[in-house]
């Protein structure tokens, strides 16, 4: 993972019909570590569900205790929700990110809430607990000058569901590379984000028919990889076969696997995230898995081939 802390590698500017944006002030490669963000304030997921009067309050409070810079800055935001709800609830509404999966609660930031949302975004957010910053990374080479962008919604919607999402949550229309496709791009690229969601769903359900979950997981990563899509669904779906693996005490397979997951979630989320460092001991100590062994034990001995690009570590390791 490339990290750059010295140098600020964005700026953050109007962007034409969009209002306030981030851009790249030079090329970013993959994996770089654009923003690390604390929180001005955290909202916690059970002040959240206690509704607006309380979250108001609790908005309130924190920002009395800002100095006089911060609330300016706070107060600057965008405000999606006009007259809809008080000043301090629509800044929040418009630009809280929720922090983890499932969120322990939403933060608001002052930098990373000017980046604009697209559905195939090129970079990933995601909140790091280790250092309590929330942190965007490249998922592509970023060019100088490009926009920088994340995803406000789930990754799989198709292009009426999201569209109806951002309307309803962020009161835009997105013109985004993939919502601007010609309509029967458009629904071949829908197609196939249908797919991966039901497949994401259905891979849990293959439970110890292995052979027939490594295939979903296998046709996952190939459409995400067709549709562009470069986020934590990767590390994701290697997460999930490595876990069939160490279910069924294939510790060949489960090695591979976890070492790929290892290797995606650092591009995605740098190498001081939780995941990766649960990823590194898992890749250290695979059978420490909590399911190790749990469809039996298989103990299959089976190496794959050496040459780890080749179609027949492929096909071995997918079982195909
Ligand atoms: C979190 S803010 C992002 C920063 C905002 N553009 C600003 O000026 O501060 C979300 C708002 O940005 C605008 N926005 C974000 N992504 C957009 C997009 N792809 N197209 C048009 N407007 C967008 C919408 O007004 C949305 O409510």
């Amino acid at each position: 993972m490339a990290t750059n802390n010295q140098q600020r590698l964005y700026d953050i500017v109007p962007i034409p019909n969009k209002g306030t944006g981030v851009i790249a002030t030079q090329d970013i490669p993959k994996g770089t570590r654009i923003m690390a963000e604390k929180p001005l304030f955290i909202v916690p997921t059970d002040i959240m569900k206690r509704g607006n009067e309380v979250v108001e309050k609790h908005i309130t409070q924190k920002l009395k205790g800002l100095d006089k810079d911060q609330q300016r800055a706070f107060l600057s935001l965008h405000n999606c929700h006009g007259a809809k709800f008080s000043p301090f609830l629509g800044i929040s509404e418009t630009n809280i990110l929720g922090l983890g999966s499932p969120p322990v609660g939403g933060g608001l930031f002052i930098e990373a809430s000017r980046i604009n949302h697209a559905c195939n975004p090129n970079t990933q957010n995601s909140w790091n607990e280790r250092i309590s910053r929330e942190t965007i990374h490249a998922v592509r080479d970023i060019k100088e000058g490009e926009e920088i962008t994340i995803s406000y919604i789930g990754h799989f919607a198709s292009y009426d569901e999201r569209q109806s999402i951002l309307k309803d949550k962020f009161k835009f229309d997105c013109a985004c590379e993939v919502c601007s496709l010609p309509p029967d791009q458009r629904r071949v690229s829908d197609d196939r984000l249908t797919t991966i969601h039901e497949l994401d769903q259905a891979i849990l359900s293959a439970g110890s028919n292995v052979k027939l979950g490594l295939r979903m997981v296998h046709k996952m990563l190939s459409i995400l990889e067709t549709e562009g899509m470069y986020n934590s669904q990767v590390y994701r779906a290697y997460y999930d076969a490595f876990q069939m693996m160490a279910a069924t005490d294939d510790k060949a397979r489960a090695g591979e696997l976890i070492r790929m997951a290892l290797e995606h979630a650092k591009v995605v989320e740098g190498n001081d995230s939780e995941t990766v460092k649960r990823f590194e001991r898992l890749a250290a100590n695979p059978t420490s898995h909590m399911a190790w062994g749990l469809y039996g034990r298989k103990r299959s001995q089976e190496m794959g081939p050496a040459d780890k690009d080749s179609e027949a570590f492929k096909t071995w390791l997918w079982m195909k």
